[in-house]
């Protein structure tokens, strides 16, 4: 079984293009923002570790503090890398499980910040889903109403496109859902004849 990473910037479309992989083609997903935040409620060891790094504010009765961690990371570098320093590991340990318990062709690993957190070292083929700045604000905006403030913060601390695509095997431009579908089922046909 092959480990194909897909990785692109926020509100890039990865999720949408995941789920056409996992409903289309059967292809089983780990959706890394998502068992982290899962390992980061779960987690003893994350949760003191975090506490000690963010104080008492870190949760509010068990549950994480959200816009308070979002505000202390996305303008403080230091404090991010301290925050994935705690939870990146074990995540990556966490998805090394996950992959023992697959029986596909090939697995995808879906991060927006794959190469940041050096996910890509354990990905046999990687995937950028790419769209222009502009629509993906237009897109996140519609989906959670974050401020334009907020999604800059945020893409400044994440890779730009141009050094993603550098680094990838495959590109899928999500302009329209039918252009993105079209490329998902080209890529999905080329990486099973590649393994054949
Ligand atoms: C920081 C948190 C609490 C902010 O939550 P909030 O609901 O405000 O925002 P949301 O989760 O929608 O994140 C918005 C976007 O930020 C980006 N993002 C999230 N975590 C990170 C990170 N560690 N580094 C860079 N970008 C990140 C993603 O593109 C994400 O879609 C949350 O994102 C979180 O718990 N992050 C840690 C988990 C993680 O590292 N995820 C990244 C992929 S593994
Ligand atoms: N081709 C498309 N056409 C129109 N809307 C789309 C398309 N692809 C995705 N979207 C919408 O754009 C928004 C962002 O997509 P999605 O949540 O998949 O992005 P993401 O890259 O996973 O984002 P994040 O990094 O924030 O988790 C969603 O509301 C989704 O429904």
């Amino acid at each position: 079984m092959i480990i194909v990473g897909l990785t692109g910037g926020i509100g890039s479309g990865k999720s949408t293009v995941a789920k056409q992989f996992h409903e289309k083609f059967g292809i089983p997903t780990y959706i890394s923002d998502d068992e982290a935040k899962l390992l980061m409620v779960t987690s003893k060891e994350i949760k003191s570790e975090l506490t000690a790094l963010f104080g008492a504010n870190a949760y509010r009765e068990g549950v994480l503090n959200k816009p308070f961690i979002s505000d202390a990371i996305f303008n403080n570098k230091t404090l991010l890398e301290q925050m994935n320093a705690i939870v990146h590991p074990r995540v990556a340990a966490h998805f090394k499980l996950w992959v023992a318990r697959q029986n596909t062709p090939y697995v995808l690993k879906e991060s927006a910040i794959l190469f940041e957190s050096h996910g890509d070292q354990v990905c046999d083929l990687i995937i950028t889903v790419t769209l222009d700045k502009a629509t993906k604000i237009k897109r996140i905006q519609k989906r959670d109403q974050s401020s334009i403030e907020k999604i800059e913060s945020i893409m400044k601390q994440q890779w730009t496109d141009q050094m993603r695509i550098s680094k990838s095997d495959y590109i899928i431009e999500n302009d329209t859902m039918q252009h993105m579908q079209e490329q998902v089922n080209h890529i999905h046909n080329t990486i099973l004849n590649k393994i054949k």
